[in-house]
């Protein structure tokens, strides 16, 4: 009994040690997705841009760009191009040209599955297939005893009519294998009409992910947890982007009361059309975005006026701004100077009263956040975000959070003074993200510190995720004055050009100068994607390009060579995507290459390893 349990141990000793050896797999940064699926999706499907370099460096001498393209696009979008393939009339071409494509598939998974264990490898194959798949995989093809064995094997995949689906199967697995590991670094939330197919896409076909929260996450979070704050400003969010509908189709919550209120209340302003780059909405709906932007809106300035005024430690008096208003409501006095009201819609604004909610406001209120916090499906939705991140994450010796470490000028660590005790970098960011979790954990609808807090880290000076000194809404919307519109960045983001700024704060969260901080949220327009002599790396992928720009963004691939910022192609369609055979990745930029590959032994994953082989060989 004894010798059986020992060649047990001694079998998964074999096998972890084994393992450690294997090349380091492949992550992949991305961050401010901001529901967009199906560019999302393109990434992904795209491993990140690692599917066509691997195909060329497998492909380059024996197949033409233009046909590497093809195969390169089917792996991405095998269910629509698969579908090309009725216009093929010829039975035999159509015959030579599954043979061909299956074989060649077989090789390029064959190539992003040598770096796993077989049994990872296994994992990612659709069951359905599984079997005929491990033979092809696994087997020597080239074996001349076998080279009719397998040579029927696809035949008969082809005339039982079962091709498309394998094809398939094989696809989705490549897509799986070329990345190991995906950081999502915040903001999957707002704007984009679809997070909730990411969430599910995540939850259903990924395997290994991370969050880390971006302040538009925490918006989402924050309203499961009963923040009336956070819910008001993502109804005004969801009504400006043209996403009301989201909140009926994927978490059933009725918007019906909110919108009867808002069309009688308000009427159609400019400074509240939405912004969408389409032009095929009717007028009722043009309306329904523009009066339900107003009312939130209004609803969510008293609300936060109540908040500011509560919690005077928040320090965000400068953002009271309902009581400048003059008794017209024509104007406003910020800092005594006056400024004209452009398109005002404060009618239920009462002068002696600014930060009151009229009762109707109240009832539509409280219909909506009892709505929110009861919703099943954003209650698993945001438990899954919640379970699934972090607010920010040491991972292979790199630090990882979606905005910044507040700072002064000086490079000093900004403290944020709640009940007596001060929280200032990494305790910061483990306070914040206490407080969510407790929040999340203990809902309640009233106004409690964790939803006050919630909201801060939302739009407050001192939250790591938001990283501006205020948030310049009220501004944006009614006042034409670019000065007062501006929002600055955090001094972090300036301080981060330099190498000994990066290593500081390498070291506030315990790690060494060899890291690298890999941050989302602030678009490259603002913040130079590589900093710090390579050492600070900006992420910010997914923000929605104007329609001038020329890049799609950025992400960043970490494997067992190193790492690359990878400068994307602005996205328009997935049906674009398809029709132009057009690849995700632009450019890249090297951002540490070394030609020694590091292997699962050098990274947190085979310190596990080596922890659990002194654990068995202590029990040998
Ligand atoms: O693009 P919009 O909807 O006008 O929103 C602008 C607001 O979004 C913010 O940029 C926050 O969103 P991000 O985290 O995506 O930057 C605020 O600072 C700003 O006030
Ligand atoms: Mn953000």
């Amino acid at each position: 009994m004894e010798n059986i349990e020992n060649d047990d141990i001694k079998t998964e000793i074999v096998n972890l040690s084994a393992t450690l050896n294997l090349p380091k797999g492949t992550e992949a940064f991305i961050s401010d997705i901001h529901g967009n699926n199906d560019k999302y999706l393109n990434i992904i499907r795209s491993g990140a841009g690692n599917i066509s370099r691997k195909v060329s460096e497998l492909f380059n001498g024996r197949l033409t760009t233009l046909n590497q393209k093809r195969l390169v696009c089917l792996i991405y979008y095998p269910e629509e191009v698969l579908q090309e393939n009725e216009n093929i009339e010829n039975k035999d071409d159509m015959q030579q040209w599954y043979m061909d494509t299956i074989n060649s598939m077989v090789e390029v998974l064959k190539y992003v599955s040598n770096k796993y264990p077989r049994e990872i490898v296994e994992r990612a194959l659709d069951c359905k297939y599984q079997g005929i798949a491990k033979e092809l995989l696994f087997g020597d093809l080239q074996a001349e005893d076998k080279k009719a064995y397998y040579r029927e094997m696809v035949k008969s995949l082809v005339n039982l009519k079962m091709s498309d689906d394998f094809i398939i199967v094989l696809c989705h697995a490549i897509q799986k294998l070329a990345i190991e590991r995906i950081h999502i670094l915040g903001d999957l939330y707002d704007r984009g009409s679809r997070p909730d197919l990411i969430i599910k896409h995540l939850n259903e076909s990924w395997q290994n992910f991370d969050f880390e929260w971006g302040n538009h996450d925490v918006l989402w979070m924050g309203s499961l947890a009963g923040s009336k704050l956070c819910m008001l400003n993502l109804i005004r969010i969801s009504a400006r982007y043209h996403n009301l509908k989201l909140l009926k189709d994927a978490y059933d919550i009725d918007l019906t009361s909110m919108i009867k209120f808002a069309t009688n209340r308000y009427v159609p302003l400019p400074n509240f059309e939405a912004k969408i780059g389409r032009n095929d909405l009717t007028d009722e709906q043009k309306n329904i975005d523009n009066c339900v932007q107003q009312a939130a809106a209004i609803m969510q300035f008293k609300l936060e006026g109540q908040a500011i005024k509560r919690r005077p430690e928040f320090k965000m008096d400068d953002q009271l701004l309902l009581d400048k208003l003059s008794l017209d409501k024509n104007s406003i006095t910020i800092n005594d100077k006056v400024y004209k009201i452009e398109h005002g819609c404060f009618q239920s604004v009462n002068p002696a009263k600014p930060y009151q909610i009229t009762h109707s406001e109240q009832v539509v209120i409280i219909d909506l956040i009892n709505q929110f916090t009861h919703s099943t499906k954003l209650n698993e939705h945001m438990w899954f975000m919640l379970d699934n991140g972090s607010m920010y994450l040491k991972h292979n010796g790199n630090l990882l959070f979606h905005g910044c470490v507040p700072v002064d000028e000086a490079g000093n660590l900004l403290k944020l003074k709640i009940d007596g005790q001060e929280y200032a970098g990494k305790d910061l960011f483990d306070y914040f993200e206490f407080i969510l979790k407790d929040g999340m954990r203990h809902p309640t609808t009233g106004d409690c510190f964790n939803s006050d807090l919630i909201w801060y880290l939302w739009a407050g000076k001192i939250s790591p995720l938001f990283g501006k000194d205020k948030m310049a809404t009220f501004e944006r919307y009614f006042i034409n004055d670019s000065k007062l519109q501006e929002e600055h960045l955090n001094p972090f983001f300036k301080l981060c050009r330099k190498e000994q700024f990066a290593d500081k704060m390498l070291k506030e969260f315990g790690l060494n100068g060899r890291g690298h901080i890999i941050v989302g949220h602030t678009p490259s327009s603002k913040v130079e994607p590589i900093m710090a002599d390579k050492k600070v790396v900006l992420v910010n992928g997914m923000s929605e390009p104007k329609s001038d720009s020329k890049i799609g963004g950025y992400t960043l691939l970490f494997d067992s060579y190193g790492m690359r910022l990878e400068t994307l192609r602005p996205f328009t369609s997935r049906k674009q995507s398809i029709a132009e055979m057009s690849d995700v990745v632009l450019d890249k930029q090297i951002i540490e290459h070394s030609s020694e590959r590091k292997t699962i032994a050098d990274t947190d994953y085979g310190r596990k390893i080596k922890e659990q082989i002194e654990k068995l060989s202590a029990q040998l």
